[in-house]
């Protein structure tokens, strides 16, 4: 069994939960508070943030150009097309995107930011990919799960969003990354394909927890992190 198939067996319950979560299914169902929505499109644009910069430190860890294009198209796309989903969310909302942007991230999805800069930071680009890799795997089948189960027409609330994850190229995203990850693993030593999956585990439940951080619209405990 390959590795990636390995990390997917076993975090089929982080999965799992993550289809459940009410958020998602909200998102199935066209249906979702207001302020909750806005709560994650302003942590989620700060995570996005982080999420380029974290392509740029895959690229310094790369040694082939294929991987270079593929990271550096991978920031193309996050500037230019996932801010699509973004807007649908914000239309909901009744927020122009512009004013969800440039917020303190609440403190989960600051951990998730921690968790992925300080594996990066370790050097390894299969360690990088297996911390950053559950962000468009669990997105991939979740906009599958919606489309199969809710079948959105084009008059649904978040028909963009749930036809943008869905969408082919993001499984393409992800099964580059999983290749790649797959070929990292099998030179790694067991200590560091035990850390990989320690990353990607940790990332997956993170993803989960991001989900309910926008849902309980979770807030530093003594008020916002810091002024702006
Ligand atoms: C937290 C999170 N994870 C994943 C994705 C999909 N790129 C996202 N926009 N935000």
């Amino acid at each position: 069994m390959s590795f990636t198939k390995e990390l997917r067996r076993e975090n089929e319950d982080v999965f799992q939960a993550i289809f459940d979560h009410p958020f998602v299914q909200g998102l199935g169902e066209g249906e979702l508070p207001k302020e909750a929505v806005a709560h994650y499109v302003k942590a989620d644009y700060e995570y996005l943030n982080t999420f380029l910069t974290l392509y740029g430190t895959a690229i310094s860890q790369s040694d082939s150009r294929e991987d270079i294009t593929f990271f550096h198209n991978q920031i193309a796309f996050v500037l230019g097309d996932e801010i699509h989903p973004h807007r649908n969310l914000s239309d909901y909302a009744g927020t122009p995107y512009e004013n969800l942007q440039g917020y303190p991230m609440p403190p989960t999805a600051d951990h998730y930011r921690a968790h992925m800069k300080s594996v990066a930071t370790e050097g390894l680009l299969g360690k990088t990919i297996a911390a950053m890799l559950p962000c468009p795997w669990t997105y991939d089948e979740i906009g599958k799960e919606l489309k199969r189960r809710f079948s959105p027409e084009p008059d649904h609330p978040f028909y963009e969003w749930i036809e943008f994850y869905a969408d082919d190229s993001i499984a393409e995203t992800t099964g580059y990354m999983m290749k790649r990850l797959d070929e990292e693993a099998e030179r790694a030593s067991p200590e560091d394909r035990r850390k990989m999956k320690e990353a990607f585990r940790k990332s997956c439940q993170l993803e989960l927890a991001f989900w309910e951080m926008s849902y309980s619209l979770e807030e530093w405990p003594a008020g916002k992190e810091t002024a702006r």
